[in-house]
């Protein structure tokens, strides 16, 4: 599949890019961001997959958290792609956490939704590909996000134990079946089957899972005004401990749900995930 390059910028000695491309799995053109450390002009090089959260495009990442510094140091490509399908054609919703900016990463089996809401295909398998055909990778990829995104991160790695080797997160919703954000977004895309809810959710993915443990961190601030209705990040935590899984939750003081906060520790996320992708 080819690419058309839309920007290109010098960054900590490396090039942060965008392109689009014509997604087969999602129906619709497709824009992701792509940062190349400096060391990409040398060697193959591990990925680390950041999914953003509701209203977000792959711009928010890139310009806000300041994550190029340090990929540029560990010698991590970093790609954001896009958050739902986008265009003009494809459905939508006034609200702005159902439709475009609000994906999920599942596969929708639901009208109007279904044509084109195949997120969690498209990051796990169309999306990889690309990369893969198109960048100098080393095959090695790990997997990060930030509330819905943080949700998809590690739903995506519970699911997909083969293809990720570390997940983290910033302030993810973590049991999307059972929070406002996840039950609206599922009883559009998915309908009312509690099976087909469970599929997406990590806290019930954890407790079911059965294949080799990898390590999860998460992040959240408690100043978060989400934190108590849409996140509880202590659900996860509580399974997790039960079942001797090597997450840590840092609950962090003072920190709201912005990429102010994200800003402040992705350096550390990017140091854990390069300890397993070396
Ligand atoms: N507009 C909404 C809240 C939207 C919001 O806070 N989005 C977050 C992710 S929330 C969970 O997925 C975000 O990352 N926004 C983009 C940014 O650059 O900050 C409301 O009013 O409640």
């Amino acid at each position: 599949m080819s690419l058309t390059e839309l920007e290109s910028h010098i960054s900590f000695g490396g090039e942060q890019k965008r392109f689009k491309h014509a997604s087969l799995t999602l129906n619709c053109e497709m824009n992701f961001s792509i940062y190349l450390p400096p060391q990409y002009k040398t060697q193959a090089l591990p990925v680390l997959y950041w999914l953003s959260g509701l209203t977000c495009t792959d711009e928010n990442f890139t310009t806000k958290a300041g994550a190029q510094a340090y990929a540029a140091e560990l010698g991590l490509i970093l790609v954001m792609p896009d958050t739902s399908p986008r265009g003009e054609q494809i459905a939508n919703d006034d609200a702005y956490d159902l439709g475009q900016g609000a994906g999920f990463y599942i596969n929708a089996t639901e009208q109007p939704w279904q044509k084109n809401y195949q997120m969690f295909d498209y990051i796990s398998v169309e999306l990889i590909d690309l990369i893969d055909n198109n960048f100098n990778t080393n095959g090695k990829q790990s997997i990060a996000g930030h509330s819905m995104g943080g949700h998809g991160a590690l739903m995506l790695a519970l699911r997909h134990p083969d293809l990720y080797y570390s997940a983290s997160a910033f302030a993810p919703i973590v049991n999307p079946s059972q929070v406002p954000w996840g039950q609206k977004a599922f009883r559009h895309y998915l309908g009312n089957d509690p099976q087909a809810w469970q599929t997406y959710d990590s806290c019930f993915l954890l407790e079911h899972y059965q294949a080799e443990p990898f390590p999860i961190l998460i992040d959240q601030g408690t100043a978060d005004n989400f934190m108590p209705e849409q996140l509880q990040p202590e659900a996860l935590e509580k399974i997790a401990k039960n079942r001797n899984w090597p997450l840590t939750l840092r609950l962090q003081q003072g920190y709201d749900h912005s990429y102010y906060f994200i800003a402040s520790f992705i350096e550390n996320h990017l140091a854990f995930h390069k300890q397993y992708l070396s």
